[in-house]
Parts: C-alpha cells; structure tokens; sequence
C-alpha cells in the first residue's frame, strides 16, 4: 500500500481528476485518506487531498509525496465521498468541492506549528523548546519518526496548530508545575524561611495537590503576588510555562442553564415522530412548519437532547443574520459547553478553534450558518434547519451548493432525521410535505395562548393625497407615540433590498450611473460619496446635474439615516437604536444593540434585515413596516415569496408574549397577494396561489431551473457565444427542455463586462450536467485565452 491517490489544487477541467503518487517511506502508515498533502506537480510544489491509499497503479514512473500537512485527517471518509457527490451535482472542480468543506484559516498560507500539550515520549522532547512549541520543521529535521508523532497527537499530548498570521496569535496562560516528588517538596519547604509564609503556602499547595495550575489562580488563592513565586522559580523548584488555550468567544458571557419546558399538545405531537426517526435510525425529512412563536425551537432542543442521549451529534444550520447572541444562547443554555458555534462574525482562528472542537469530539452540538453543514462529526444523528426558506441558504460561488441538499446527503448516510423548520417554508419544501416526499408536522398557534398579532395595511397612495408626505403614515406615527406612553416598544424595519438611496435630477429626471455596471450609484451620506454596490467605483455627490447643469439635484429613496432623522423631528422624546451595517460593523456591537433594546434602553428599534429575525423580546407590541412593496418589483420570480416571507418574520416580532402586538404595513401596493395574505397570517392560501403562478409561467417547484450567465468585454463577443450555446444545448437536449435565451441580464454590465443569460426550463434531464459539462470544455481555451466566462447555476436564487 505505497500509492495515494491524490486530488491536486488546480482548478481546471484538464487537471480534474486523481493522480498518483508514490508514498514516501517516512510517511509510510502515517498518510490516511482525508489528509492533505504537499505535491510536485509540473515544477511546482502544490497542495493536494489524499483520497485513497492503493497498491495500485497505472502509471510507470510515479513522483514522491512531499510532505504532509496533516497528521490527523482533516476530511473524513463520509466528507470525500460528499465532495464527490457535490462536485458533479454542483459542476464545480472536485478540488472545489473539497476545499469548500474546510475552515478558512487551513486554506490560508500558515505555518505548521507543534505544541506540547501532555507528557510525551523522551524521542519527541529534543523537538520542543521551553515554551512547548516547535516549528513543524523543527521536526521534520529531528529524525523522529512521523508514527511517533501521529501517536502523540492521536494521545491528546500534542497538537498540530496552522498559525494563520501573526494576528491570530494563540492565546495562551501561564501555568505552574513541578518536577519534584511530594518527598523532595517536602525537604525543600523545611528550607524556606519559616517567616515566609506566602512561599510556604505556594509550595504546601504543591504537595497537597499535586499537577499544574494556573499562575492567575494559584496567587489568587493565596492573595500574594509573582514576587513571592520568583524565588520559587529561580531556584527552579517550580517551572512556568505558557499554555495554549482555545480562544472561546461566547466564554466571558454568563448563560443561564435552562431546562426542558413542558410542551404544549402541538409541540409534543410534533416532537413525537422525530423522537421515533432518531431511536430507530430512520432518514426522514420533516417539515416543521409552525407560525411565528409557536416554539419550534424548543421542539429542535427537545429533538437534540434525545439525539445527545443516544451518544450522538447535532448540526442545527440557522442563517447568519439570526445567528444573535440570543438563538446561539438558547442552544448554549440548554447544552453548555457541549455546543460549537461557527459564526461568521468569528475570526479566523477562532472558527478555526470551534472546528477542531468538532473534529476531537469535544463538542456534539455545532449551531452555524451555512458553512457548518460540513461540521465534521462522525456520528450525527439529527441536522436541523431553521428558517429553512432563507435563501442563504445556497452559495452563490462556486460550489454553488444549497445546504438543504448537503443535509439530506449526510442524513442519509448517517440513517439521521433532517428537520426543516419555518413559519413560511419555502413553496418548494411545502409542496414537497404536500406531495409526502418530506413529512409535514404543523405548530398552528402561539405558545402560552399568545395571540397572533393584529395587522393594518396602510395605503400610502392615500397618505400622498392627504398632503402627508412624510416617511411616517400618521396611524404609524400615532401608534408609536402611545408605545412611547405605555412604555412599550416598536420595531421598525425599512425592507431595504432593491431599494436604495440614489442621485436624481428633478429638472430632467437624469440619474447617475456607474460608468462600468449598468446600475445606478448608490448615496452614502456619511462620505458624501457616490458609490457602486458591484464594483467600487465612487465619486463626489455632483452639485449639479451632469446632463442639465440645474442645481435641483436631490437624492431619493429612503435609507435608515434619514428615517432616523425623521424620527427625531417628529417624535423628540423617542429614544431610537438604529441596527443596520454601518452601526453594527465593529465586533460585538450587534449584540450590544440588542442588549441594549432588550433592557429597555430604548423606545423604537429601528433596523434593515437584520432585525426581522430570531428577536423574541416581551415589551415589543408594535412592528412597523416601511418600504413593504419594495422588493416586488425585482426581475425574480421569487418576489412574491421573499415579500410574504419577510412581511410574516417581522410581524411576527410582534405581541409575542402577554401584551398583545400590532402589525402596521406601510405600502404602494396594498391590493398585491403577498401583501394582503400576509397581513392575513395564513400561509396556505398565499402557497395555493403562488403555486398558481408558478405553473402558468413554469417556474420551481413545477419546473427545475439552470441558469447560464457568459460574460465578456465585447457585447458581440458574448452575445454570439450565448447563441452558439444555446445551439448546442438545443441540440444535445431532449425536446422536453425550455431553453430560454440568449436575452441580457438584468444587470447587463458589471465591471465592464457585457453579460448575456440563458435560462433552461426541465421536469427530468438526465443528461443535462454531462452536456453543459461538454459545454464548458468546449469553451475552456476561450476562457483562459480570451478571459470569456460562462458561470453555471444549476438550482438559481439570484437571477441577476
Ligand atoms: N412549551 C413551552 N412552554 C412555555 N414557553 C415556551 C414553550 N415553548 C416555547 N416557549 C417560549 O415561547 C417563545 C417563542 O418560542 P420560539 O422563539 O421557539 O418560537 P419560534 O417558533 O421559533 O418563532 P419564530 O419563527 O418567530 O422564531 C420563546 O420565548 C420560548 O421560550
Ligand atoms: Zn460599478
Ligand atoms: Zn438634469
């Protein structure tokens, strides 16, 4: 067994595929599939994924495995075969694929870094300087034995670091430790001056609990200083050294314990037969489907606790802008320190730090976004998806995957549940439980007798005519001043998406675009700058109009600065938290905010996205919506679903406790069905004529989608390659397919680059992946000579 069988780093269609390589012999029973490993290839040295360990080959003359990166695997078999399976469902390279499954901080350069963490064998002490840490060369120059050091670090004794850069250094404490036996501690302290007495407890400590302790805590103890230890030290009867220490983010924090509530008849029915999906190993999907409230968490807690009791791990996926210190808090309540969170907020080495939680089983519990559904635990036995709707929940690079697909793949390999939770399922998981594909379990009200929130629609054609120009209609006005009295508070949330601030012309209408992307530039206050969203191209807020030159230049839209300001002048005495990413860019200010909101600190919350989500507070009796409509006019067909989805999250916001809660919708299109059945909180007859829709212009969940977009400097250049492959798709596709194409994208030009789509419409085609693989070789000399791109999406959330 001398021959790996090795996925390289180059991600090109000529290079996507395993080679062979020759195992050196100091690597011998010391390389296993998973791990990564330094090649030659061509004249280089590059990084590679050792797939499997063979004593077959094909080839003659095979090259020697360099080094190896890892000496623990950093995939693990069930993860190979899911890049696989990803890399040709998605059409991205497998080395793609693989790559996607890891932390950010082992893809980035690093250096190797051992360190001392237990008693380890005499060979491997020459390696380690005092500080108990040894470059990896160090090693590799010592002549110890890979085998050796693999057992270490299998032992818990040592441990294998990536030192991102120098900003991510370890974090470290200062512990106190001695050689010497109980005896010889004993005959040392008859040495000390009995006066001492500080240096007297110090070494009584020793001998009465023997094994090292923390400098901090041991002088904390006996309420002395590092002055009383340094004789201590200097005669070298105790030695100092610095241990590494996990960097926890959540560790200064105090999270009060909970226990498991008592269900209602709703949640124990729907509890039920997930409890039987995960006693008898059973791979269903579940649909829980539960209006805003109606406490699904606590079934996924109930779930995750039987799951623990089983001896086995949870992943539960929450998108990014839910992940708030209070969902992650519930989860932490209930689990404690047997939970990992991997947030995007984290560093790197602090996501680094939850991932190797994960991987040496100190944990079973991994909350995250998107990215931890690849948490590499070996033994899962249930993965939960909150909000499941999110789009988020798919990543728009490549490997453009969706996580509700990677979870269905590892349940079924790990005969695991899945449960998809939201209180607006997305129409194709709903008509999925319709079809009885996934299993519907339903939460139709409101925990504790909390009732449903009472909704508005506010017309503000209406307000326009009776001369209320302001942001504000005057029944949102006046029921946010009788907040103000009750002390009860408002959420207010400005819908922002496709919706921004923008220079225009009042004289002749004239709007400024970007001079490299077909968009117009976007007004950011705080720089009085110009900006575009999809390059980065800015420029000064002109005075006046670049094709008129009259000074009546004024920019339009609304963002949460001037709503923020409006506020002030009508309601003086409202004390306002203004949640959006310019207040919430340093570390730890989102939950600050939050904090802040939750203690009553304020009277309104004013916020974009991120506060239509996960926020459970007990004195919120109003929520505002401004802006409903915005996102309804977007080329997508999912407008609808995005507008129903959101406007039902926010409201739901609302009374969520004892106080009853109002919903006031603030909108340009009241009579839209997205509009109205959401302000109605049913969610049925909003899917029934969605689905509607759907048909008639056969879109997902009757049809299945692949969307290709080309790209290139020269307009003729892409619109005529757009053709020819709408040609060939034409041809090598069976005449059940809809291709739609070649027309423009919406965004027609970013950074320069003309783009052209085509859109293909299919029920069932087996074949499709294999010709728009065929496609995509056909283009590849195109593509790396003429820097043409073709960018396949084959389940679109964005249709730009
Ligand atoms: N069985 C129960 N008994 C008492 N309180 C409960 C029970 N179940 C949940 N709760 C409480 O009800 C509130 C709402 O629950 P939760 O936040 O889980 O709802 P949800 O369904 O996730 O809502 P959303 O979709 O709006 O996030 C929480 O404060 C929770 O602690
Ligand atoms: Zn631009
Ligand atoms: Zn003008």
């Amino acid at each position: 067994m001398n021959i790996a069988k090795v996925v390289v780093d180059v991600p090109a269609s000529q290079t996507d595929r395993v080679y062979d390589y020759l195992i050196p012999a100091k690597l011998m029973d010391v390389l296993q599939p998973g791990m990564r490993v330094i090649v030659p290839f061509g004249n280089r040295r590059i990084m590679g994924f050792v797939l499997q360990i063979s004593n077959r080959t094909e080839v003659d003359k095979l090259k020697e495995i360099q080094e190896t990166m890892d000496l623990l695997p950093a995939l693990t078999p069930e993860l190979l075969d899911l890049g696989v399976w990803m890399g040709e469902q998605t059409l991205s390279f497998h080395i793609t694929a693989l790559q996607a499954m890891l932390p950010q901080a082992m893809k980035a350069t690093y250096k190797k870094i051992l360190v001392r963490t237990g008693d380890i064998p005499d060979e491997l002490q020459s390696v380690f300087s005092k500080d108990n840490t040894a470059l990896f060369e160090q090693f590799e120059q010592s002549g110890v034995s890979f085998a050796m050091l693999q057992q270490a670090i299998k032992a818990g004794q040592v441990e294998l670091r990536y030192q991102v850069n120098s900003k991510e250094t370890k974090k470290t404490v200062r512990m106190l430790d001695t050689k010497q036996t109980t005896e010889e501690l004993q005959a040392e302290l008859s040495n000390v001056n009995p006066r001492a007495m500080k240096q007297r407890a110090l070494l009584e400590h020793f001998i009465e609990e023997p094994g090292p302790v923390a400098q901090k805590q041991l002088l904390s103890i006996y309420q002395t200083t590092a002055s009383t230890l340094k004789p201590l030290l200097d005669a070298g009867i105790l030695q100092a050294y610095d241990k590494e220490i996990m960097r926890d983010p959540y560790e200064d924090r105090k999270i009060e314990p909970t226990k498991p509530l008592e269900l209602s008849d709703s949640q124990a029915r729907a509890l039920q037969p997930i409890l039987k999906s995960i006693l008898t190993e059973k791979h269903d999907v579940f649909l829980l489907h539960g209006v805003t409230g109606s406490g699904k968490t606590e079934v996924y807690l109930q779930a995750i606790q039987q799951v623990l009791d089983k001896g086995q791990e949870a992943i539960v996926l929450v998108p990014e802008i839910a992940l708030t210190p209070q969902t992650v808090n519930r989860f932490k309540g209930r689990f404690g320190s047997d939970v990992a969170v991997l947030h995007s907020a984290l560093s790197a080495g602090e996501k680094y730090d939850e991932w190797r939680k994960i991987q040496r089983k100190q944990v079973k519990v991994a909350v995250g976004a998107r990215s931890a559904i690849f948490a590499p635990f070996e033994n899962l036995g249930i993965i939960i998806i909150d909000e499941e709707h999110e789009t988020s929940y798919k990543q728009e690079d490549h490997p453009k995957y969706h996580a509700r697909d990677i979870a269905i793949f590892r349940g079924k390999y790990h005969h695991a549940p899945i449960v998809l939770g939201s209180a607006t399922p997305s129409l194709e998981s709903y008509a999925r439980a319709e079809k009885g594909v996934y299993q519907m379990l339903e939460l139709p009200e409101r925990v504790n007798d909390a009732s449903m929130p009472d909704y508005q629609i506010i017309d503000m054609r209406d307000e326009l005519h009776a001369g209320n120009r302001s942001i504000f209609s005057r029944e949102l006005l006046d029921q946010m001043k009788e907040r103000i009295c009750k002390k009860e508070q408002t959420v207010l949330f400005l819908n922002r998406r496709g919706y921004s601030t923008f220079v225009m012309c009042r004289d002749c209408g004239h709007t400024v675009e970007c001079p490299h992307c077909d968009i117009t530039l976007t007004y950011h206050r705080s720089s009085e700058q110009l900006k575009c969203h999809y390059c980065g191209y800015e420029e000064p807020v002109p005075h006046f109009c670049p094709s008129c030159e009259s000074d009546t230049i004024r920019y339009f839209g609304t963002g949460t600065q001037k709503v923020e300001e409006t506020l002030t002048q009508l309601l003086p005495e409202a004390r306002v938290i203004r949640m959006d990413v310019d207040t919430t860019r340093r570390k730890g200010s989102h939950e600050k905010l939050l904090g802040a909101f939750g203690r009553g600190e304020a009277d309104i919350l004013l916020g974009t996205q991120m506060i239509a989500k996960g926020l459970d507070f007990e004195r919120v009796t109003l929520v505002g919506v401004l802006a409903a409509d915005s996102m309804l006019h977007l080329p997508d067909f999912r407008a609808a679903e995005k507008t129903f989805q959101l406007l039902t999250q926010v409201s739901g916001r609302a009374g969520r406790h004892a106080l009853p809660g109002e919903v006031i919708i603030q909108t340009y299109s009241p009579e839209h069905y997205s509009v109205e059945l959401a302000a109605s909180g049913d969610y049925r007859p909003f899917f029934q004529t969605e689905m509607q829709t759907r048909r008639v212009f056969q879109y997902p969940p009757y049809y299945y989608l692949a969307l290709l977009t080309i790209s290139h400097q020269n307009q003729v250049k892409a619109m005529q390659t757009t053709q020819t492959i709408v040609q060939l798709l034409q041809k090598h596709l069976s005449d059940q397919v809809r291709i739609l194409g070649p027309t423009p994208s919406p965004l027609a030009r970013i950074k320069d680059r003309y783009r052209f789509q085509c859109m293909i419409k299919y029920k069932n085609e087996p074949n499709l992946r294999d010709v728009i693989r065929r496609i995509l070789h056909y283009y590849e000399d195109a593509r790396k000579k003429e820097d043409l791109q073709i960018h396949v999406d084959l389940q679109p959330y964005s249709l730009m």
